[in-house]
């Protein structure tokens, strides 16, 4: 079976995308740093090598050494405030690192390269639902940090058609693992679904609903929320999908449904049965009303079918892997 590099599997979505490709067959290393992951994420068969994307030298040998089919690029930093504080570390950890990543990947002539790029990259789009042609116009260094990543991406292709990639623009992610092995384990995320569940298992006071002005049905933003296993079937859907030499391409990932942060709270308190205290506060800065996917080219081009397109399914995963932690 091929054997494919995992940058950042001991992260999130990396975690559960390497549970997908073991459960199929697929040999996986991961490399990961661990400064948000966690080195009991990485179940085996999977083998941890624990090092950091800047450390060029012990990378190279690790491709030389492990001689990959693929890469599955998750590493690097993705909270957008902090990007806005601190632009440097998120330019050299998701585009500089990503660059080098992908020169050494040309250079040990792996053939497939798998992307995690963001819905962020759109910025505040105009018309939703949001396709991969929707104009790319970011509106913090995380996003275009991604967005320049991408770049790099599509040139190296251009110079060396060798180089296949698939980039993924996830929109918000969210749940655990259905067989509770794992989930998100981050200790300060400030994903909506993750601080609901821990307000619900009081480790927090209450959770602040970050503006109710916005022009959607209940005045709260609008996201499209898409359960990490998906997800991680879409990647593996991608490595086949360049495996069997087909062309290289960018897909969003979403289920092209929407909820607003209220009816998100609405389904958190449903499934944990706790009634937890809200609080209205002001906007958050940079946040769009409504961000929600086409997701038709990944469905028709990868035949990719959602198992777990229910919110409250999705609420239940990440509020019983939450009182897990
Ligand atoms: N979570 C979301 O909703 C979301 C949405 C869109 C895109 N993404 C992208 O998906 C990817 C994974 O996100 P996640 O939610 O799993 O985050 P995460 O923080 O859980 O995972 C990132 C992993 O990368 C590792 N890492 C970071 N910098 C590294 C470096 N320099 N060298 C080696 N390892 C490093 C971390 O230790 C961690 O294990 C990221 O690229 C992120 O930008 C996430
Ligand atoms: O305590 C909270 C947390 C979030 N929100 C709101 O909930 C929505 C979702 O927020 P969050 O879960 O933080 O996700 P996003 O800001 O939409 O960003 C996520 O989704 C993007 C793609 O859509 C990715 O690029 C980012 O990496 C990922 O964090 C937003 O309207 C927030 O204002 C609250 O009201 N209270």
């Amino acid at each position: 079976m091929p054997k494919i590099l995992v940058t950042g599997g001991a992260g999130y979505i990396g975690s559960h995308t390497t549970l997908a490709l073991c459960s199929r067959g697929y040999e996986v290393v991961v490399y990961d740093n661990l400064s948000t992951g966690r080195a009991e994420a990485v179940l085996p068969p999977a083998r941890l090598e624990v090092g950091d994307l800047a450390e060029t030298h012990k990378l190279s040998a690790l491709m030389a050494r492990e001689q990959f089919d693929g890469i599955l690029h998750f590493a690097g930093s993705i909270v957008v405030p902090e990007s806005m504080t601190n632009p440097v570390k998120y330019y050299t950890n998701n585009t500089n690192n990503t660059t080098n990543l992908i020169g050494l990947a040309v250079k040990h002539k792996i053939p497939s390269f798998i992307f995690s790029s963001t819905a962020a990259v759109y910025g505040m789009p105009e018309i939703v639902p949001v396709t991969e042609t929707s104009p790319l116009d970011p509106i913090n260094p995380y996003g275009r940090s991604k967005l320049m990543s991408e770049w790099v991406i599509q040139d190296t292709h251009a110079a060396h058609p060798d180089f296949s990639y698939v980039i993924l623009r996830y929109f918000n992610v969210a749940g655990a693992d259905p067989g509770g092995r794992i989930g998100q384990s981050t200790p300060k995320a400030t994903h909506l679904i993750k601080v609901a569940s821990q307000t619900a298992l009081g480790r927090r006071d209450h959770l602040k609903i970050f503006g109710t002005d916005y022009p959607t049905k209940d005045g709260t933003c609008i996201r499209d929320y898409i359960h990490v296993t998906d997800l991680a079937n879409a990647h593996v859907l991608a490595l086949n999908h360049l495996q069997a030499g087909r062309p290289s391409g960018i897909f969003n990932c979403g289920y092209g449904q929407g909820y607003t942060v209220r009816e998100i709270v609405n389904a958190v308190k449903k499934v944990s049965k706790v009634d937890f205290a809200t609080q209205d506060v002001d906007r958050r800065p940079g946040d769009p009303a409504t961000l929600i996917a086409d997701p038709a080219k990944l469905m028709q081009t990868m035949q990719w079918q959602p198992e777990h397109d229910d919110i409250e399914e999705i609420a239940l995963s990440a509020y019983l892997w939450e009182s897990k932690l």
